[in-house]
């Protein structure tokens, strides 16, 4: 009897190759993460290799969980040591060793993207800028370039700096990037970017490959050049390297994810053993087939032989609904009926193209009764009074983080305005110090008021409390501290009910993580919630329907699917029906969700539907629908639908019934006459802003994304500036 009993004749050929380069190229459901779950349980069983010479990198927290417990569970006892994590995680663990290399203090705080916002905003106020940029947008931008390596100096040395426009950006990336340096704080970019960094120092590099000497990646198609470097060097020492991943659901494009990493992966490594899988152990025939069909289209995919012999199983239903009430009262019907068939809610999920879907979903499933939990969106650790508190905690944890001072220092209210303040940061400038040492000094600023003086003192007086007795408190208690001496919950205002849970939610949530990592550090903490992504606290054992956007559904699988908002302009989504490129990368993005599917599969679209609050009418089924293999499909109408258990919150009007699209004959988006000089997609220089890359070609103007923001330039001028 060995462990790998249970892989299949391929799957177990590829486990059982642990020296030398592995590549597991191979379609959905085929059993790769079972595969490499398998593999690290017989490599510490069966062959003795020690857990902590072992990397296994994965995307999601969860994904890495669920890898962790599995292998556990095969191995029969924990794994202590044994290193199964995120790119995310791995990075903050290699930078909290060796991070005083490039020159941060161990206690780094880490920025999200609610943070990184709120410090460009800042940072564009302070620095007057006029610009119809939002401060999320160039945090986008700059989270891009920062994955793509383009630093500061990059800039400008290759952007003419003399074109105001190239100029405030160049301003407001580079006071962001000072401002985080002076603050010991990373952004997530940073973390990647940093310990690709750390990996060119010899020493550590050493270090690092003779402990990794086995490394593991799942979901290998959606590395970026970064985690691409971060992987290879590591790996360079004792070639054993293992990736899995399937070039079909390669979803993470927009975020530079580089589809090349795993086509090249044979070029890189010239003796690999390559397996192919191609049983599928999920779905059902019809589901397989209609995934199969559906990426065929795609001119980038190589094909797909999967086989299963699970059945054909039911057709997957259709649905046309008049409008998104319709189509949610649909969802939240089937499910209701399904669980009274004994089907539990767990095992059902309603996938999405982006998450502002959501909230009519989850209207319908409140109005039904029905146990739901929502994955991303606006998440608990981005709400108001959550973010307040942790800025505390933060504060507390790295006193140099002026981004969290300024978050607090006014909250609650001690009467400081913008004005104090910059009064403060007056003071901390010519000292050199942080804001937070700035209040030390806080008899030598003028203008303060009696009564605000004494607050700030308090203020003062609570954090270097905590901060003297740090090592005798643990995070609950650190809390709990705060909530008291702050009074926080008094000062809540507005929507109280609602914050005052949100507070007992974070505080359940220290409780717990307390619980399971005894002795946990106020640092380790931070760390722990700030790599916290959309789909972690999803327990499957927990009973309820799972709603979440298909990017975050990655490598799991659900017994019940259900894909909401197939229409053209949604999915694929408006901006990509023009681009190739894009189209394949949605259709990709169809296959993900079609193949999350086990036993049965359910596609609505609604005829109208409201986007950026303007109803549209007439939406035509998305493409992607045609494009399955019409056999496997049932068409639903809503004439023929029995709807007398639930009322509909929203009268449907008679007007708003509108004949099922046809299928079949469907028309599919025609594209606009565009000027064919330019393609989109593909790279132009300009004598001003750079090298950019064609976004969108009109009859009068062509759109370029340049490395310091989007430009229309005029078709008349593009000639002029634009050279191929
Ligand atoms: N040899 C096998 N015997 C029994 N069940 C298997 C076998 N291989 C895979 N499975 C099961 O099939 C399902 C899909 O496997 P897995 O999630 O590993 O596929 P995958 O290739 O990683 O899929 P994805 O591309 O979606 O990430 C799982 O429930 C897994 O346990
Ligand atoms: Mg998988």
């Amino acid at each position: 009897m060995s462990i790998l009993d249970g892989l299949n004749k391929e799957q177990r050929e590829a486990a059982e190759h642990i020296d030398g380069p592995v590549l597991i190229l191979a379609g959905a459901g085929s059993g790769k993460t079972r595969t490499v779950t398998y593999r690290i349980a017989h490599m510490v069983r069966e062959k003795g290799v020690s857990p902590l010479n072992i990397l296994a990198l994965t995307f999601t927290n969860k994904a890495a969980k669920e890898m962790k417990e599995r292998a556990e569970a095969l191995v029969g006892n924990d794994i202590h040591n044994l290193q199964i994590s995120t790119f995310h995680s791995f990075s903050v663990r290699l930078l909290r060793i060796y991070g005083e290399k490039l020159g941060y203090g161990k206690n780094f705080n880490i920025y999200d993207t609610d943070d990184q916002k709120s410090l460009i905003s800042k940072i564009m106020k302070e620095l007057n800028v006029q610009d119809d940029s939002t401060p999320g947008k160039i945090a986008n931008r700059i989270s891009k370039l920062k994955e793509k390596g383009i630093d500061i100096k990059t800039i400008e040395r290759e952007v003419d700096l003399r074109v105001p426009s190239n100029r405030v950006f160049f301003d407001i990336y580079d006071k962001y990037d000072k401002t985080l340096r002076s603050s010991n704080a990373m952004d997530f970019s940073d973390l990647i970017l940093n310990a690709n960094k750390l990996l060119d120092n010899s020493e550590v590099l050493e270090r690092v490959q003779e402990r990794y000497r086995y490394i593991i990646v799942d979901e290998y198609q959606d590395t970026n050049d970064l985690q691409y470097e971060i992987i290879n060097k590591i790996a360079s020492k004792y070639n054993n390297i293992c990736v899995v991943g399937d070039e079909d659901q390669s979803i993470y494009a927009f975020r530079g994810a580089n589809i090349n990493n795993i086509l090249n992966f044979e070029r890189d490594y010239k003796n690999a053993l390559v397996i192919k899988l191609e049983k599928n152990y999920r779905s059902t025939e019809r589901i397989l087939n209609a995934a199969n069909e559906l990426i065929r289209n795609n001119k980038s995919s190589r094909g797909k032989k999967l086989w299963t012999d699970a059945g054909k199983g039911e057709k997957i239903q259709v649905f046309n609904a008049a409008n998104t009430f319709d189509e949610a009262n649909f969802i939240a019907e089937e499910i209701v009926r399904k669980n009274r068939e004994g089907v539990p809610f767990k095992d059902m999920a309603v996938l999405y193209r982006t998450n502002a879907q959501s909230r009519v979903l989850e209207e319908k499933m409140l109005l039904n009764n029905i146990k739901y939990r929502v994955y991303g969106g606006m998440q608990f650790f981005q709400r108001r009074e959550v973010k307040d508190l942790l800025a505390y905690l933060s504060v507390i944890n790295n006193i140099q983080d002026n981004l969290n001072f300024v978050r607090i220092i006014n909250v609650p209210k001690r009467s400081i305005g913008d004005k104090s303040v910059a009064k403060f940061a007056e003071i901390a400038a010519q000292k050199g110090i942080s804001l937070f040492e700035s209040l030390k000094y806080i008899d030598e600023v003028s203008g303060l008021r009696a009564a605000a003086k004494e607050k700030l003192k308090d203020f003062y007086r609570l954090l270097t409390d905590v901060l003297e007795n740090l090592e005798h408190m643990t995070v609950s208690e650190i809390f709990q501290e705060i909530l008291n001496r702050t009074k926080y919950i008094d000062s809540i205002e507005d929507n109280k009910e609602d914050r005052v849970k949100n507070i007992e939610e974070l505080m359940n949530s220290i409780r717990e993580i307390e619980r399971e990592y005894p002795g946990i550090t106020l640092s380790e903490y931070l760390e722990f919630i700030s790599l916290t992504s959309a789909t972690d606290s999803m327990d499957d054992e927990e009973n309820f329907v799972k709603l979440m956007t298909i990017h975050s559904s990655k490598g799991l699988e659900f017994d019940f699917v259900f894909i909401a908002g197939m229409e053209e302009g949604l999915f694929p989504g408006e901006a990509s029906i023009l681009n190739d490129e894009d189209l394949e990368e949605e259709r990709r993005l169809c296959y993900v969700a079609i193949t999350r599917a086990k036993k049965e599969l359910r596609l609505s679209h609604a005829s109208e539907r409201m986007l950026w609050g303007q109803s549209s009418y007439g939406r035509p089924a998305s493409r992607f629908i045609g494009e399955l293999s019409q056999d496997e499909l049932e068409f639903l109408n809503k004439k023929e639908r029995k709807s007398e258990l639930f009322r509909n919150t929203e009268p449907l009007k008679s007007e708003n019934f509108k004949p099922m699209t046809d299928i079949e004959n469907f028309n599919p988006y025609k594209k606009a006459a565009v000027d064919a000089r330019y393609k989109i997609g593909e790279y132009v220089n300009h004598i001003k802003f750079g090298k950019g890359k064609v976004t969108g070609i009109d009859n009068k103007s062509v759109t370029v994304d340049f490395m310091t923001g989007e430009k229309k330039i005029a078709l008349a001028l593009a000639d002029r500036f634009l050279k191929g």
